[in-house]
Order: C-alpha cells, then structure tokens, then sequence
C-alpha cells in the first residue's frame, strides 16, 4: 500500500487523513508531521497514526502531502530538501496549499522532483470531497494516476490546468464555507420565525442534503430545480424576491472574485 506523510495536522490535513481511514487505508500507511506536539498527540489519540518529524516522515513515505499555510511552506520544504528525498523511488510531493504554485516547490527539491498540486476541500472528511488536481513540470501520468486514485477514495477528482486553481480554490476549496454560512443563516432565521434551534437545524440540514443529492442525481441544471419549487405567486416567489433584492447573486460573484485575487496573492501574484 502506498505510505503517505501528511505534514500539517491542521483541518484539511485531519480532513484526508480522517477520509483516507475510513475508506479503508490502514493507520500504518499513515503518518503525520505536525508542529504542535498537542495537536499531534490528539491526532494520534484519534487516528491511531504514528506522529513524527516531517525529515522522518517524508524518509519512509511515497506520497509527501504538505498541508501548512502558505506562509508556512519555506519552513517545511527547508526541512524536507534536508532529506534524502528520491524521485526515481517514485516518490512525489502534493501540495493541498492555496496559492503557491509547482514551481515554487520544484525550485527547492531535487532536479526533476515530481509535484502535484491539488486543491481540495474538507467534505473529504466524510468521503465526499472534491479535488482538483494539475501535475508540475516533472510529474508524469503515473504520478497524477496515483493522487486520482488517492484523492478518489475520499470523493471526486477533476483534472484542471494550474492556471486554473485560483478559481477552483474560489469555487470548492472555499465553497463548503458558503454553504455552511447559508445553513447558519438559514437556521438563524428559522429561530427567529418561531421555530426552535433544534427543529430548524434539521430541517435545514436535510434540505440541504436533499437539495444536493437532487442536483447530484437528476441530471437538471441548479436553475431548473429552482424554478420547480417557485409556484407563481407563492411563498418562495416571495423570498426570492427578497434574496435578489439584497444582491445575494452579486455578493457571490463579487465573493468568488475576491476569493481568486486572495489565492493569487498568497502565491505572490498580483491581485
Ligand atoms: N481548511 C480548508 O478547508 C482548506 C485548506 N487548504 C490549504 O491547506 C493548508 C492548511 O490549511 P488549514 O488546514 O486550514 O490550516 P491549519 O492552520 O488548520 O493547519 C495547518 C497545520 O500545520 C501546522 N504546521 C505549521 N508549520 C508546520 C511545520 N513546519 N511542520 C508541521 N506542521 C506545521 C500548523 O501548526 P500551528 O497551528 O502550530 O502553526 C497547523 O496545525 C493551507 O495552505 C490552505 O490553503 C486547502 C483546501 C481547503
Ligand atoms: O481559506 C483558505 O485560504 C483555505 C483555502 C481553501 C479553503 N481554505
């Protein structure tokens, strides 16, 4: 089985690492280099994984994922460069990291040092995840097969071009936050209509997954599902009114754009 060293315990190092286990990868294929001793302690109290340095790590593993933050990434790659880090063994780095581009890892590993970037989100926790994937300069098809075949055991993978990963980050990788904040507000509001927090939760929580399992399986496009719930002159007539009244198409245009120009700059563009 292919050994795997997640370096950055953080949410979506947990995410993959939670997704990885429970689609049947065992522990000991894991391993996790993470900076807070406490942090690593609960992921191994939690995971049954095996903690240790990111030198260590990345020694006995195929797969180096590294889940730092961005302004974290310089620290890692000075500590995993100091390794004897062996591309022809078939050993690859993927990075989950917002922003920064292959190249920037490929200019501090050894020459030809195959890199795939991904961008994924949290949902992987569950299985249900989306990554989008793009190989660096070295990485071969083998390479970007074997991350699909990783990355699909916790949802679904596309394939796109690094150009493109400033907007897959907008769409997906910050996405599962938009939907969070719609259920929250959605919530919110049903309390204050009068029902009560538990009984607005669940029904909130089961439309949305209702919701997403209809655009998911009915092969219908998110403006016709839509308009079948919008009776003419009926109660969501009403409240679409009001949604568009507070710009709410605007607001996620103009929050995906920000979004792109903020994963832009964190890999030192412009925005
Ligand atoms: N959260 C998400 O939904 C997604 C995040 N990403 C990307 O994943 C990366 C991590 O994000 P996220 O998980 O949210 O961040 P977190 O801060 O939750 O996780 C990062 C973890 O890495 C640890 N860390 C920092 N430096 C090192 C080091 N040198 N060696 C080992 N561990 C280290 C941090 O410890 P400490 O806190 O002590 O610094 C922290 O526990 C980012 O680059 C982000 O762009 C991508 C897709 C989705
Ligand atoms: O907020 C962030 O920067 C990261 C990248 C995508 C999701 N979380």
């Amino acid at each position: 089985m292919t050994r795997i060293a997640v370096i950055g315990g953080g949410r979506i190092g947990e995410a993959l690492i939670a997704g990885l286990l429970q689609s049947g990868r065992a522990p000991k294929d894991l391993v996790v280099a993470e900076s807070s001793a406490a942090r690593a302690a609960e992921l191994t109290g939690l995971f049954g994984i095996r903690a240790t340095t990111i030198a260590d790590a990345a020694e006995g593993a195929d797969v180096v994922v590294i889940a730092v933050k961005p302004d974290d990434v310089d620290s890692v790659m000075a500590e995993l460069t100091s390794v004897d880090l062996d591309g022809d063994r078939e050993q690859l780095v993927v990075t989950l990291v917002a922003g920064l581009p292959t190249s920037r890892y490929e200019a501090k590993l050894p020459a030809g040092f195959p890199v795939v970037r991904v961008m994924s989100n949290t949902p992987m926790l569950v299985g249900e995840g989306v990554s989008a994937i793009a190989g660096g300069r070295y990485a071969k098809p083998e390479h970007l097969a074997l991350v699909t075949d990783i990355l699909a055991s916790v949802g679904k993978v596309v394939a796109v071009q690094e150009s493109k990963m400033d907007a897959v980050t907008a769409v997906s990788g910050s996405g599962p936050a938009y939907f969070f904040l719609i259920a929250e507000a959605m919530v919110d509001a049903g309390v204050g209509i009068g029902l009560t927090r538990a009984t607005a939760t669940e029904l909130v929580v089961q439309t949305m997954v209702g919701s997403a399992a209809m655009l998911d399986r009915s092969g219908e496009s998110a403006a016709d599902l839509r308009a079948a719930v919008t009776s003419p002159g009926g109660t969501t007539a009403a409240a679409l009114r009001e949604l568009e009244r507070g710009g709410v198409r605007t607001a996620f245009y103009e929050a995906l754009v920000a979004a792109k120009s903020r994963s832009a700059v964190l890999g030192g563009g412009t925005e």
